[in-house]
This record gives C-alpha cells, structure tokens and sequence, in this order.
C-alpha cells in the first residue's frame, strides 16, 4: 500500500503523521507543490523487463504524458534482486540530491521509497505500481530501492541529457528510515 510518512528534520524515529488513503498522500504533497496521481499500470511487466519491452507496453502513457507535459526524454529502471550492481545502483539514488528538472516516475512494477527534504520536514513516499509522482526541480530528495530491488519505473525528462543529479553532500540520508524488504 502507497503511504506518506511526514517527520521533522529533528525526529527521524517518529513521524509527525503517517498518511495511506490516496486523497489525503495526494493533497498533503500538493501543499508542498508534488503531484502524486494514480495511473493504471495494466499492462504485466516484471521487474528485470527490458527498456524496449517496457516502452512498448506502455507506449500510449507515455505518449500522453509526453504531450501533455511537455516532457521530450524517457527511460526505463527496472531492477530485481539479481542485478550485479544492485549494491551500487541503491548507494547511489541513496545520496540527497537534486535535479534541474521535475523528477518525474511512473511506477509501472513493484515498489521504492522516495524521500523528500522540504525546508524543515522530511516526506517519505512510498510509491507502488500506478503511483505517478512529479517532484518539482530542486527539491531535495533520495530514493531507497531496498537491498533487494524489485520495481520498474518509466523516467520523464525534459532535459535532452536525461538523469543529472547534483548532490548535496549532506548526510540526512542516512537518518532517516529505509525501504523495509
Ligand atoms: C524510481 S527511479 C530511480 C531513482 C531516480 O531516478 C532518482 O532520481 C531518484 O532520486
Ligand atoms: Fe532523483
Ligand atoms: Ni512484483
């Protein structure tokens, strides 16, 4: 189930609130400017899939997304807990960044724990198959793929050059909770 955790920066043991219906986790992140909607991911694809295989089953999505948006780069992590470089790819999205861009991901497979770092509050998204979030450019954040790795998530751009993250350097990752496998 998608939920919202919200801590003070100060409390990561506690949550101030802890959020599962959809309307509530959509609108408390409106407040902060993220765009949580839930799609329809109808289409099976397992975790490991090919971007080409991905793509092409989601293709009328994208293309929506894409027109309607204004978004002109796509890309496919799919992931399950056999890749080689599982280790790597999660320390990596686990280091508080930023993007120049809105992070746009259509979770289409599985799950992953977004977390945000807005002014003093930290929100903890759980997002799950059909979850769409779009976090504004320049919102602090990392993501948790869990030690075991199992989603796919369709990635929009709209920047030519795809992922570019500028990391922060701060160490608040490591404070707060993890994805749970
Ligand atoms: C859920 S897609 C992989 C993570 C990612 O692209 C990102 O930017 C995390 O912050
Ligand atoms: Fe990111
Ligand atoms: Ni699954």
């Amino acid at each position: 189930m998608s939920s919202l955790s919200v801590y003070h920066v100060s409390s990561p043991d506690l949550p101030n609130k802890v959020l599962t219906h959809f309307e509530d986790i959509a609108s408390t992140l409106a407040e902060q400017g993220v765009r949580f909607d839930r799609w329809q991911a109808a289409a099976k694809i397992q975790p490991g899939a090919t971007q080409e295989e991905v793509i092409s089953a989601y293709q009328q999505q994208i293309d929506k997304l894409m027109t309607e948006r204004g978004y002109i780069t796509v890309d496919v992590i799919s992931l399950n807990s056999d890749h080689p470089q599982k280790a790597e790819l999660r320390a990596k999205f686990l280091e508080e960044h930023r993007h120049g861009e809105d992070e746009v991901r259509f979770f289409v497979a599985g799950r992953g724990l977004f977390t945000l770092h807005i002014d003093d509050y930290v929100y903890a998204v759980l997002c799950e198959k059909n979850d769409l979030i779009s976090v504004p450019a320049g919102t602090k954040h990392w993501f948790d793929m869990g030690e075991n790795p199992h989603f796919v998530a369709i990635r929009l751009f709209n920047n030519p050059q795809g992922w570019v993250a500028n990391f922060t350097g701060e160490d608040i990752a490591g404070r707060f909770p993890r994805l749970e496998d």
